[in-house]
């Protein structure tokens, strides 16, 4: 099993450029099943959720390429999809898995979609998208641990969920897009990823109104056309992936220039750090960071789009690790994301945790350990600690870090991070 090793106690100096989001990349994906016209997206991240969701949809019947001269670029294939289908074999490891079954529901009238697996951050259901898929009119039923569905053709309908849902919004824009009449999303989430997939959409030839917003609108079409690569849509860039290099120099210290970084969708990441002590300015697809003395401690209460992201908690916790007072850390969207606490204890970092609330007083300096990493952004978390503390670090079980990050070490190490991949 892959590790990473990292000689901790380097300034990062330089330039790196951030992929696309694997959170936009994974429904606009699942989006080409919409089309019988081959779809093609660019600046597509390498990382392992976008294999297991190519081979996904191969399993289908769906062609999936990336171009040889142009590796960011993907073009999809749904003109034969034989199997509508997501078995367990192909979902266990990904829970945005999930996403097909609006679009396959939508275009084929029917889909068999596994529940996803367990997942260490939180019981995650996915009541929601089927409260959501029924109320359009879906027959739907849940039997030996799979969504069953199915519909003549969907009909629109005013959807209300009971908390703001990033997946479950994605999933009944798409189903809404090939869905007769109008379809309104009420508490619709927010996150950046949601409107880049909506205006893919609408590229394609869907009719939606309010993306960006709590309230879409969506006027569903017979069918949606292609995009050639000429027209392909461009995912944004990936903003936790930001999020996390930004966190790194503040922690470690350096000058660091984010090329192809958006800190329009990074508002609430950028202000605590500017909090914290970090200098950051940015411009059009970029952010620069400078770090140059201990960081301050900042609290920080985790919340929907535009405020502060789960997916950044657990990073920013590691910079408080080594901040200079204590910080009062609290998780409102999934019930079990401390699960790097223990492992942050490992390497010499003092917090507490009271229910969804961390109380984390920084000490001056950490010493490497070997500490096992349980979820994607748990592993981020102990990278960014590996990289100030003192001596060797050995991340373990790093298949969760690759789930959604490309290239990561390359990239620290290109920034002049002391970091390699061990068996
Ligand atoms: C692939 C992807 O985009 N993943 C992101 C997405 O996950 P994901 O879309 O799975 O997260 P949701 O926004 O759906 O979850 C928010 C909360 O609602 C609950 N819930 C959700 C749906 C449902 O049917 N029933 C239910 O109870 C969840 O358990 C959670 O407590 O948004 C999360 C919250 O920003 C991020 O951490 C993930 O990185
Ligand atoms: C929790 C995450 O992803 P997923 O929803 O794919 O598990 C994440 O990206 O931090």
């Amino acid at each position: 099993m892959d590790k990473l090793l990292i000689r901790g106690g380097r300034q990062l100096q330089g330039e790196v450029t951030i992929s696309g989001a694997k959170n936009a990349a994974l429904p606009e994906l699942c989006a080409a099943l919409l089309s019988a016209e081959p779809v093609t997206l660019n600046n597509v991240p390498r990382l392992q959720d976008v294999s297991t969701t190519l081979k996904l949809l191969r399993n289908m019947g769906v062609t999936a390429e990336r171009s040889e001269s142009q590796p960011d670029q993907v073009t999809l294939d749904a003109g034969k999809v034989t199997k509508p289908e997501a078995p367990y074999d192909l979902v266990k490891t990904m829970r945005a898995s999930i996403l097909v079954l609006g679009p396959l529901l939508a275009r084929f009238g029917q889909a068999t979609v596994s529940l996803p697996g367990g997942c260490a951050i939180g019981s995650r259901p996915v009541d929601q998208h089927i409260k959501g898929m029924q109320a359009m009119g879906a027959d739907v039923k849940v039997e030996h641990g799979y969504i069953i569905a199915k519909a003549t053709r969907l009909k629109g309908a005013r959807i209300t969920t009971d908390m703001v849902t990033v997946t479950g919004t994605e999933n009944f824009l798409m189903a809404a897009a090939l869905a007769e009449g109008e379809t309104i999303l009420e508490n619709a989430a927010q996150e950046p990823e949601i409107p880049d997939l909506a205006e893919m959409l609408i590229k394609m030839g869907a009719k939606i109104e309010g993306h960006g917003t709590a309230r879409i609108r969506i006027q569903g079409v017979e069918k949606l056309t292609g995009l050639a690569p000429a027209a392909a849509h461009e995912i944004i860039p990936d903003r936790i992936e930001t999020g996390t290099f930004l966190c790194a120099v503040a922690a470690a210290g350096g000058d660091v220039l984010l090329k192809r970084a958006n800190a329009g969708h990074l508002g609430a990441v950028v202000d605590k750090l500017r909090e914290a002590g970090a200098t950051i300015e940015a411009g059009d697809g970029w952010i620069r960071v400078k770090a140059s003395q201990r960081p301050r401690a900042v609290g920080f209460k985790t919340s929907e789009y535009p405020a502060f992201p789960t997916d950044m908690q657990a990073q920013f916790m590691a910079l408080n690790c080594i901040a200079d007072g204590t910080a009062k850390v609290t998780e409102t969207i999934f019930e079990n994301r401390f699960m790097h606490v223990n492992e942050l204890v490992r390497l010499g970092a003092k917090i507490e945790v009271d229910g969804h609330t961390a109380y984390v007083t920084g000490v001056p300096g950490l010493s490497g350990a070997t500490v096992m990493a349980t979820d994607l952004r748990a592993s981020a978390s102990l990278v960014i600690a590996g990289l100030v503390a003192e001596g060797e670090t050995i991340v373990d079980r790093i298949y969760h870090l690759d789930r959604g990050y490309d290239q990561m070490e390359a990239k620290l190490r290109g920034i002049g991070a002391d970091i390699e991949r061990t068996k």
